[in-house]
């Protein structure tokens, strides 16, 4: 159950001294689909092992068929693998899953028209069952997290594109999950929406402490926001590199047009194999 008391312990920014401990762990997955046409099984994914750390930024890069979505998606527990292992706190992603542990955010939000700003937020924690002060409570938190304090009132059609993928972004930490899954949320938006927005989830990031998954096909973007990027390449899918971003925290919008910045871009432009 969600536990409202807590809330100002969720907003202590993390020590960065502190060792980290493991958070996800993969081990030899793969994850295969059957052909319509009766041939052989597509390979979405192949031997991929990965360890995520809590608290990291990790995007997951790379081109179009490469597996990302599948990859996050069978971490969520939404997607049966094939083979190998995934361990998450040392449970299956369906126990994380059914402990509500999980915040997933689309490409395109997915918001009830007929309900207002603040009771699309209030959703999952209605579905939860917690008591109605409670969730006035964290909605207000939650609005005022991703800047939208003064929209509440509004229907979602009344809101730009990006707000509502703050929207979303609020919905999904109104649980209070441990792991943040993001497929593609900034893709369909303007240029400066979404840096605007890059900004926002990195400040979100960093006061709430949560580990962030993050599916893109953007390299700057990867670059800008990650402590590490994964690059999966096609055919089959696989992990064909793993960049570490050192770029200092915070980091303003102008670190994009530093030698540093365009140095890893570079890097991981150059490590995608067979595209
Ligand atoms: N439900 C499915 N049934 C059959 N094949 C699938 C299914 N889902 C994904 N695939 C195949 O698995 C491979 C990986 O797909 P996936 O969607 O994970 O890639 P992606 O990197 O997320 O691509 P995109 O960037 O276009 O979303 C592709 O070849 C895709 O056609």
């Amino acid at each position: 159950m969600v536990n409202v008391e807590n809330i100002e312990e969720e907003f202590k920014e993390r020590d960065p001294a502190l060792p980290r401990e493991t958070e996800i762990k993969i081990e030899n997955l793969s994850v295969k689909f059957p052909d319509k046409d009766g041939g052989e099984p597509i390979v979405a994914l192949s031997n991929v092992n990965l360890e995520i750390k809590q608290g990291e930024f990790i995007s997951l890069l790379g081109p179009s068929g490469c597996g990302k979505t599948t990859l996050l998606r069978t971490i969520a527990d939404l997607q049966e693998k094939t083979s190998g292992t995934i361990s998450v706190r040392g449970l299956s992603p369906r126990e994380i899953r059914l402990q509500k542990k999980y915040g997933i955010v689309f490409q395109s939000p997915v918001l009830y028209e007929w309900r207002t700003v603040r009771r699309n937020v209030c959703m999952p924690m209605e579905l939860l069952g917690m008591p109605k002060k409670d969730r006035t409570k964290r909605v207000t938190k939650m609005l005022e997290l991703v800047g939208l304090m003064e929209f509440g009132q509004k229907y979602p059609h009344e809101l730009s594109g990006g707000m509502q993928q703050r929207v979303n972004i609020a919905r999904a930490l109104a649980i209070r999950p441990e792991i943040l899954l993001m497929d593609e949320p900034f893709s369909a938006l303007d240029e400066f929406t979404k840096e605007k927005l890059h900004e926002d989830l990195l400040r979100i990031w960093q006061k709430t402490n949560k580990t962030i998954l993050f599916v893109t096909h953007n390299i700057q973007e990867a670059v800008y926001l990650s402590d590490r990027v994964v690059v999966l390449s096609p055919h089959p899918g696989r992990v064909s590199a793993i960049v570490d971003i050192d770029l200092p925290r915070p980091r303003p919008i102008e670190m994009k047009e530093t030698q540093e910045f365009n140095a890893l871009v570079s890097k991981v432009r150059n490590s995608f194999e067979g595209v």
